[in-house]
């Protein structure tokens, strides 16, 4: 396959760089003398570069013609990267100066994962000179990426390219063995932050993507935080930085880049032109968890419509970039239901959900009038996510509501009676999880679930405190809140998990904060808590006894 520009060029020229592909290279040799003096000589008498693509088994599968500086490599993708990500092609060109390796063969060959990058200086007659080669290494500590060599001939190039390429692959394999194992088939991702907030900020909120990241059940390999003073509209940050970004992402054998930022379609579009690699965001984390979590009709519906707006903006024409989007991570479609890759096709799909959205939200109305005529106090649980708020419904109510130690195990908001004595009782509902940064778009799409809440008569926020920066996860809390126009609900803040820090803490934090602590896990601290809602729900009557210990608990 001819690449490159041929303008200019004579018929027989022509037929000549056709016809190089006929050539096959030993197995063993980078290069044959008579293919390197053949490249050197045309390369001189049409004054420009000219390079071939080269696999395992020499054979020629490009040629590709430049100009006097370089030559621009097509697109490999389709070849994919092997286990020690190399692609299993050399690029081998000439430089009609004499020149060494430039910045963009390096970068090319990192990029691209090439087995090598040669240039062949086209020496006094058209004469074959130098070769300057490159290849990759594999992942080290000071984070080196390319090693760079030099013959002062092809002739003096002794290298046994297979047995070469042999060891440099099992090299490469064992460095990315003892940082995961190579057999386990989940994604591997960088975690990326660029952002000009303080760098606590910026590693504290990778922190959450890193729990986000596990919860999604990505295997993370790497963090990079970068401090701009700007943020690139382009790249997040600088092009040369998200480069070496994505090169030491490939050393280090990463099929997935995560970013804490929100990026922009553009960007998503710019980066993912870069590399192969799934390029994806915090948001999109999000969605595929919910992804995964969403189990009722309700839950799945929601998550499709909050996917699909997401997807629409970023679609090229082609779908290119959607068929990146999509594989795996970030592209989960939540159920049986396949994303569809048209976007006619997706406007229909997220019009037809809609329908069924706001006919599920009817029925929805339709119980939540009953629940309001039956005249029962309705108590929401609101809070962080992982705070504990299902464990507490189902301490609370002896009742099963999924929990577990990740992020988002709630998606459905669950409905149980708590009864109190004297034949009182409340209806508890539990609700997804908030976090920082909940996508506004996300957010949305919870809005019927969430819905729910506006009939709270009271809302229970309840909150880690062995969260180290649980106070930020309250006001995240409260700001969505404020964003669903919940803030003037009355509520109640409830430390959970006060079996994590010492006693006199929680008992110094709770007063401070004005709220009750409970250990969720230990029905024994619901007392203070049982009381409050008593008081709050019926003031107008003493219990001075106490609440009936066991007909509560
Ligand atoms: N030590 C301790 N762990 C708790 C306590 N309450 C809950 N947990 C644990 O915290 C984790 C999260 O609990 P969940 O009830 O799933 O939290 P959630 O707030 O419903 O989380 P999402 O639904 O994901 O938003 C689980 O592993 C619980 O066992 C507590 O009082 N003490
Ligand atoms: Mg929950």
């Amino acid at each position: 396959m001819l690449d490159g520009n041929l303008t200019g060029l004579k018929p027989s020229q022509i037929k000549a760089l056709e016809r190089i592909d006929r050539r096959r290279i030993p197995p063993d040799q980078v290069v044959t003398g008579d293919l390197a003096r053949f490249l050197t000589e045309l390369s001189r008498d049409i004054r420009r570069q000219l390079g071939i693509i080269v696999d395992r088994q020499g054979l020629i599968l490009h040629v590709l013609v430049g100009d006097d500086r370089e030559i621009l490599i097509p697109d490999l993708s389709r070849f994919g990267l092997g286990r020690s990500r190399l692609r299993g092609l050399r690029c081998i060109h000439t430089h009609l100066k004499g020149e060494a390796l430039s910045h963009d063969d390096l970068t090319d060959l990192a990029l691209l994962r090439l087995d090598l990058m040669v240039a062949i200086a086209v020496g006094e007659e058209g004469l074959p000179g130098r070769v300057d080669y490159a290849h990759l290494l594999p992942d080290n500590p000071e984070g080196k990426t390319v090693e760079v060599l030099s013959a002062s001939s092809v002739y003096d190039l002794h290298l046994d390219f297979s047995q070469f390429i042999d060891s440099l692959e099992s090299e490469m394999e064992r460095r990315m063995g003892e940082t995961f194992d190579l057999s386990d088939t989940r994604e591997k991702a960088i975690l990326i932050s660029a952002g000009c907030e303080a760098r606590v900020e910026l590693e504290d909120s990778l922190n959450e993507l890193a729990e986000l990241a596990r919860t999604a059940d990505v295997v993370v390999l790497d963090r990079v935080v970068q401090r701009t003073q700007k943020v690139n509209p382009r790249f997040l940050m600088g092009e040369g930085k998200i480069r070496e970004v994505i090169i030491r992402a490939l050393q280090q054998g990463a099929t997935l880049l995560i970013f804490d930022q929100d990026l922009s379609p553009g960007q998503v579009r710019s980066i993912s032109e870069m590399t192969e690699m799934k390029v994806i965001d915090r948001t999109q984390l999000i969605l595929d968890i919910f992804a995964r979590r969403a189990h009722t009709l309700d839950g799945k519906v929601q998550v499709e419509v909050a996917q699909l707006k997401y997807l629409m903006p970023r679609l090229l024409g082609k779908g290119t970039v959607m068929s990146r989007l999509m594989g795996g991570i970030g592209g989960r479609g939540p159920g049986e239901t396949k994303l569809e890759i048209d976007r006619r096709r997706i406007r229909e799909r997220l019009s037809r959900l809609e329908k069924q959205l706001e006919s599920l939200s009817r029925g929805r109305r339709q119980r939540r009038q009953r629940r309001i005529r039956a005249d029962v106090p309705i108590i929401s649980i609101v809070g962080y996510t992982n705070a504990g708020k299902s464990t507490l419904l189902n301490a609370l109510t002896q009742s099963t509501v999924f929990t577990e130690d990740l992020l988002f195990a709630t998606l459905d908001t669950s409905t149980r009676r708590l009864r109190f004595p004297q034949e009182r009782e409340v209806i508890i509902t539990d609700t997804v999880g908030f976090i920082r940064k909940l996508p506004k778009s996300l957010l949305g799409a919870f809005k019927a679930t969430l819905e729910e809440l506006e009939d709270a008569d009271l809302l229970l926020h309840v909150v880690d405190i062995s969260a180290p920066r649980f106070e930020e996860h309250i006001a995240a809390v409260e700001r969505i809140l404020q964003d669903l126009d919940l803030g003037d609900l009355p509520r109640l803040l409830v430390f959970n998990k006060i079996d994590r820090v010492p006693a006199g803490e929680a008992a110094a934090l709770c007063r401070r904060f004005e709220a009750i602590g409970v250990s969720a896990l230990d029905r024994s601290t619901f007392e203070s808590l049982l009381e409050e809602l008593q008081r709050r729900f019926w003031p107008q009557e003493s219990f001075d006894d106490g609440p009936e210990k066991d007909s509560l608990l």
